[in-house]
């Protein structure tokens, strides 16, 4: 049986992986990289972030260009070519792996192309019986989709995220269950490309992640571009029958019912840890499945550390890369910032977009904080007018006493890349007044911060 030692050995080669390899290597000679996916590059080059946005990128151009009325413009004609859209995806994805693989597959790394499975501590045997110990590991497995316990739901032929990130043909209507992330960018993506589109959340908002309010915006965006949303609603049962899904459920209470040829199962991920015999490692999980971490991302057994989807809290690509870097760094016994979950950012890339950071008014009022909250709506901006962007808002909190910015919201159009200007103002721990100080340059959409800004700091003068 072939063994071999390193000092740094990584279960996974997606974000989080990577960025722990390479930082482990910046100290460590002999580092590592296992990984027992088909193709190469992780969840969010192949199948997340990046073939997502590029395709509601194309919608969000497609649904402008279906307004141009609007902005005084004659475009006869605007609809969705799935097939070219399905290889403009290919296309662009095809050159982010092709990057990710070479990195992966450089002489820095030793790369071992199987799942692994450990032994004991300090060994992992691959799927050809080969054994690698190491002095350190890091497990950066991932995610996958989770089949959650609705009845019928496991015995029927369910769309992923995969399936939908893939289409090359327009499917007529779906159903979409969920009203998570996955579920509300994937529901507007198809409903965007000419799909009708039923979508059922349970709890009375979507997005549970975001305030009910950023919610709400949302859920009136989706309604108004035709998609039929129901909220508050308890699934009963999911069959499949003659090419046709049907999904009974309870909308606030009455029964009722929706059938479509195609089902998109957006219920959420689970962290991937099967198959990887944790408790050898002496590796403990929670109650959630995710891996078990101290802040420096170190499991129960201080040499094995986890990072990403398969360790949460977030599953959040600069989340998973953040969590990589610093554990490698531990490991290599350099300074290591734990990384700091107050100053968290999430973008949902739907349009509007939520844009959000820092502590929400829910965390602030949970942990008894006197702050001081301003709003501002984009209907009433110069250049979201002019752009007919007037859906959403912006509002920023900064506590009472010192008017430190401790959380933003932003939704409306570009909200994700807006949001970054709170961003950094929220990790550098800038006040309301230091904003004020910025030029802000008119007109822009980023300009709306300022009167926010400037009523917090006008409340402020008043006590
Ligand atoms: C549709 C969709 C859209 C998304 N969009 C965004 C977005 O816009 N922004 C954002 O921040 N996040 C987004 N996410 C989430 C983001 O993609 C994940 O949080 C991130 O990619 C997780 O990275 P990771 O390194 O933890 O895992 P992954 O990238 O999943 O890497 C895990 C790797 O481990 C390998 N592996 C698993 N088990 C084993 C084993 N036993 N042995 C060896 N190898 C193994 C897998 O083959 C895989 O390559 C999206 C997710 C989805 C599903
Ligand atoms: N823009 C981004 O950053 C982005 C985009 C996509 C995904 N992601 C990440 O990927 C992760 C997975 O996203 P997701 O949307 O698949 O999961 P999720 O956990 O965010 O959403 C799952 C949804 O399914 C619902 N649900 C679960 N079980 C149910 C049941 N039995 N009956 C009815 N409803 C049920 C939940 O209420 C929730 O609305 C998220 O944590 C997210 O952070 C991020």
């Amino acid at each position: 049986m072939k063994k071999e030692h390193f000092d740094y050995i990584v279960i996974g080669g997606g974000s989080g992986g990577y960025a722990a390899a390479r930082t482990a290597r910046e100290v460590f000679d002999r580092v590592a990289i296992v990984d027992g996916a088909q193709e190469l590059g992780g969840l969010c080059i192949l199948k997340g972030c990046m073939p997502s946005k590029t395709l509601i990128y194309s919608t969000e151009v497609l649904h402008l260009a279906q307004q141009g009325r609007k902005f005084g413009l004659n475009i006869p004609e605007a609809k969705a070519d799935m097939p070219v859209l399905h290889e403009r995806k290919i296309a662009t994805i095809d050159e982010f792996a092709e990057y990710r693989q070479e990195q992966l597959e450089s002489d820095r790394f030793s790369l071992y192309k199987s799942q692994a499975k450990f032994v004991d501590p300090r060994t992992i045997s691959l799927a050809d019986g080969t054994e690698l110990t190491a002095d350190y590991f890091m497990i950066a497995t991932g995610s996958v989709v989770s089949c959650p316990p609705v009845q019928g739901l496991s015995e029927v032929p369910y769309w992923t995220s995969d399936d939908v990130l893939d289409l090359n043909f327009l499917p007529e209507k779906v159903i979409v269950l969920g009203g998570g992330v996955v579920a509300c960018e994937l529901a507007q993506f198809l409903r965007r490309a000419g799909s009708e589109v039923i979508q059922i959340q349970r709890s009375p908002h979507i997005l549970k992640e975001s305030s009910p309010d950023a919610a709400s915006v949302i859920e009136e965006q989706f309604r108004k571009e035709g998609i039929e949303l129901y909220t508050d609603t308890q699934i009963d049962n999911v069959a499949y029958e003659e090419g046709v899904f049907w999904v009974k459920f309870k909308n606030k209470g009455s029964p009722t019912s929706a059938e479509a040829p195609y089902l998109l199962n957006a219920l959420g991920r689970k962290p991937a840890i099967e198959g990887l015999n944790l408790e050898a490692a002496n590796v403990e999980v929670m109650k959630s499945g995710h891996i078990s971490c101290n802040p420096n991302q170190q499991t129960t057994n201080e040499r094995i550390y986890a990072c990403g989807d398969v360790a949460g809290p977030h599953e959040i690509v600069h989340v998973a890369i953040l969590q990589g870097e610093l554990a490698a760094r531990h490991a290599t016994g350099r300074a290591a910032e734990p990384v700091n979950y107050d100053t968290l950012l999430g973008v949902t890339f739907t349009d509007p977009q939520i844009g959000q950071v820092g502590l929400s008014e829910a965390q602030l009022k949970e942990r008894g904080i006197d702050y001081i909250s301003a709003d501002f709506p984009f209907d009433d901006h110069g250049k979201s007018i002019l752009m007919e962007a007037k859906t959403g808002y912006v509002k920023v909190m900064a506590e009472r006493s010192s008017g430190q910015i401790l959380g933003a919201e932003c939704v409306g159009k570009d909200g994700g890349e807006l949001v970054h200007a709170m961003a950094v103002a929220i990790t550098l721990k800038a006040t309301a007044a230091d904003l004020l100080k910025v030029h802000w340059y008119h007109p822009t959409l980023s300009e709306i911060w300022t009167y926010p800004l400037e009523d917090i700091v006008d409340e402020m003068n008043q006590t």
